[in-house]
């Protein structure tokens, strides 16, 4: 009998959410009675029937969330290491000054040091910045890997990133050695980047001379493909004689004239180039800033592809996103334990997790057809004979990479590949691999297996999520609307999970409401709520506590902590304030033909100072932007009403007994909006809230508050 390579548990959780599900459901019902007995005003409704519909939604992920075990220890007694199955590591970066170099290639050399036989393991980098910084750091990561690989391997080594490696403490004796050796490779390509070109003087072989004299007058939207094998594992060995893994450089060729949708079109050309070079039958998808941080997760991975009964129909094994760097209390929820792990947990209870962009494992095939009934087999992709870097192997890569190729071949990016038509690639490809019957696995192990870097700075936490919003939108008002296609193809559960994402951008209705309604209300004295004597109050307190605490139990439950729960709700308020509502115009205004949507980058490198606030918990605001103006106008329209409509109750009899549910709503928001009253009005640091953002703010609330005077009395 085959060994056991995994096992899963149906999460204890599922009991408790199916019996709290028939309470809730129940209390919603009388909440919809309630509106109808007593019409305050049609827009609560509103608010409360889209949030009734979000919580149905949700219960996708609630219903039968999974835990999974691997043991990859006992990998050994179904095949030899020396025969596992190619694999090929995409790694994806696109502009140099927001992705350095540095860190891209560390996040390379992570995964050239994978414990994985070094003829059976490739790394690909696609460049998409076209940047011949990003090339020449590449050349010296090639370099460095001689020593690196060895080092790591005989000193079992487990962040095989060198840069989170230096980082992560004190280093002796030959770990100095190999510090210094890391730290010249960094001067020099920081020497590139000052100057802003690879200087002929920096590099010494002719060969790589010869290549940094074509790269004249590249931009990142016009240039021509450049492929550069780097390692390769046929002849190049590293110090102690053990040969070394492929490592290749692609940046595809870029015209202004074809559409080349992003991300997912540079890890379709990846796609294409490799099965031209290595055709490997296993494919990990990493982000640039996504280092492995244990060089045994391809071992894990194998647990479920190895499985014969398991093999058949699964496409993809996903990691959860862990992150490096965040602060203690994570004030920008970097972290995503609701997305990244609970809603992982859920979809893998039902037809299997969803990819997230990176720390991915595919079986190759999944990308091209739909599922086989049988067990692949393997060997079925035979390994390159000749050398990676002769000519006829580079002629078809170079086609593989040129931006001509998918005209008249349609089928990449809607049949086949990474899917086209939305900026979450990421998402659609594993929704679509769903609809064709594949299914896919999350993997969970104690020790992050992958570790990258969130948004540092509220700007570009709340832009990275105005830019989801927009793509989960164009995959919600396409064809392939989950709730309309997901339900009937997957399962009703897996659809409304997927619809649940799809309609993210959207809490920005029910969130303004909310931020906005009651306190006008209360700032005219006019009561929208049951009294606190009246038992339908019971009704909202128990719907408002019971989803909050459910909410804090299961981010609990995963290891999250509880000032971080505490951040991860805030964010949610203040996305939905913000890159929700800009989201959705964005959207509305590319649906009109009015703006183009583009792909922003998340930077990953961040000022100093902004960096030292980060660290001690300090908001940045800084940056006079729309968002904080939708922000701070909300704060400062709470904290009136709050004032002024507590002052009006304490002086009517029953006042507070009529206006509780508002003042508490009102306080609820105040104490969230804390570090935006702080920014606006009392700190000095470069972190704070830019004049002209406190001014905007103050004078729209003013006018909403004027305003509500025709509305409420
Ligand atoms: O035209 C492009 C745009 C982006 N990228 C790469 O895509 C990755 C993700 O970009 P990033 O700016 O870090 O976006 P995030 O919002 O942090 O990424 C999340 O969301 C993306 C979809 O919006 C997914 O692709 C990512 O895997 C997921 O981590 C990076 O490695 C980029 O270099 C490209 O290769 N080409
Ligand atoms: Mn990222």
């Amino acid at each position: 009998m085959a060994p056991l390579l995994h096992t899963h548990q149906i999460h204890p959780r599922a009991t408790l959410n199916r019996l709290h599900f028939l309470l809730y459901s129940l209390s919603l019902l009388l909440l919809l009675y309630h509106h109808t007995t007593t019409p305050s005003s049609f827009l609560l409704l509103l608010a409360d029937v889209f949030l009734a519909f979000m919580w149905l939604l949700s219960q996708g992920f609630r219903w039968r969330p999974v835990r999974r075990w691997e043991f990859p220890e006992l990998l050994s007694k179904v095949t030899a290491s020396k025969d596992f199955p190619a694999l090929d590591v995409f790694i994806c970066t696109a502009d140099p000054y927001k992705e350095p170099p540095v860190g891209v290639a560390s996040t390379a050399l992570s995964a050239l040091a994978f414990d994985y036989p070094s003829d059976r393991l490739s790394v690909y980098v696609s460049d998409d910045g076209g940047s011949d910084l990003t090339l020449f750091a590449f050349f010296e990561a090639a370099k460095f890997a001689r020593c690196w690989l060895p080092f790591c391997r005989e000193n079992g080594v487990m962040e095989r990133s060198p840069e989170a490696y230096f980082q992560s403490g004190g280093c002796d004796g030959e770990a100095e050695e190999m510090k210094v050796m890391f730290e010249s490779l960094k001067e020099r390509v920081d020497c590139a980047m000052e100057k802003g070109h690879v200087d002929l003087n920096l590099v010494n072989s002719l060969e790589e001379k010869e290549i940094f004299k074509t790269w004249k007058n590249f931009t990142r939207k016009d240039h021509p493909s450049v492929i550069q094998v780097l390692l390769e594992s046929k002849k190049d060995k590293d110090i102690t004689g053990h040969p070394l893994p492929n490592l290749i450089y692609i940046s595809r060729e870029k015209r202004p004239a074809s559409l080349h949708n992003f991300k997912a079109g540079a890890l379709n050309t990846l796609l294409r180039v490799s099965e031209t070079m290595t055709n490997a039958p296993l494919i990990l998808t990493l982000d640039c800033d996504m280092c492995s941080n244990d060089p045994h997760a391809p071992q894990r991975a194998l647990c479920y592809f190895l499985d014969k009964d398991f093999s058949p129909n699964l496409s993809f094994v996903q990691f959860p996103q862990r992150f490096t760097g965040l602060n203690i209390n994570d004030i920008y929820n970097g972290e995503f334990r609701r997305v990244f792990t609970l809603g992982e947990q859920g979809l893998d209870g039902l037809q299997g997790a969803n990819y997230i962009g990176t720390g991915c494992f595919f079986s190759r095939r999944s990308l091209y057809s739909s599922p086989p009934v049988a067990m692949p087999s393997f060997d079925e992709f035979k390994l390159q004979s000749c050398l990676l870097s002769s000519e006829l192997v580079l002629l078809k890569a170079h086609e593989a990479a040129s931006s001509e190729y998918e005209h008249g071949r349609k089928e990449w990016g809607s049949q086949i590949g990474f899917r086209y038509g939305t900026l979450v690639e990421d998402y659609y490809t594993g929704y679509m691999l769903h609809c064709q019957g594949w299914r896919s696995v999350f993997c969970n192990p104690n020790r992050p297996a992958f570790l990258g870097e969130a948004p540092k700075s509220l700007v570009d936490a709340i832009s990275q999520s105005k830019r989801w919003f927009v793509g989960l939108y164009q995959v919600c008002f396409s064809r392939y609307c989950p709730l309309l296609y997901g339900c009937r193809k997957i399962s009703m559960l897996a659809g409304f999970c997927y619809m649940y994402y799809a309609l993210w951008g959207c809490w920005c209705i029910p969130l303004t409401i909310y931020g906005l309604l009651p306190q006008l209300a209360l700032f005219y004295g006019k009561s929208l709520f049951p009294k606190a004597s009246d038992p339908w109050f019971f009704l909202y307190a128990y719907l408002f506590l019971s989803t909050y605490i459910q909410d804090l139990i299961e981010f609990m439950e995963v290891g999250g902590l509880i000032w971080r729960w505490w951040s991860e709700q805030r964010m949610w308020l203040i996305k939905g304030i913000s890159s929700s509502t800009f989201g959705t115009l964005d959207f509305i205004l590319s649906q009109i033909g009015c703006s183009a949507l583009g792909f922003n980058l998340t930077t990953k490198v961040q000022k100093e100072e902004e960096n030292k606030l980060y660290e001690n918990g300090k908001f940045v605001f800084s940056t006079a932007s729309p968002f904080f103006v939708s922000m701070g106008m909300i704060a400062i329209v709470n904290v009136i009403s709050f004032i002024f409509g507590f002052i009006k109750a304490v002086r009517r009899i029953g006042g507070l007994d009529e206006m509780l549910i508002q003042l508490f709503l009102s306080g609820f928001i105040m104490t969230n909006s804390w570090p935006i009253y702080e920014a606006m009005f009392i700190r000095k640091d470069g972190g704070k809230m830019p004049e002209s953002v406190t001014k905007a703010s103050i004078l729209l609330s003013s006018i909403l508050l004027y305003l509500g005077n025709f509305y409420f009395t």
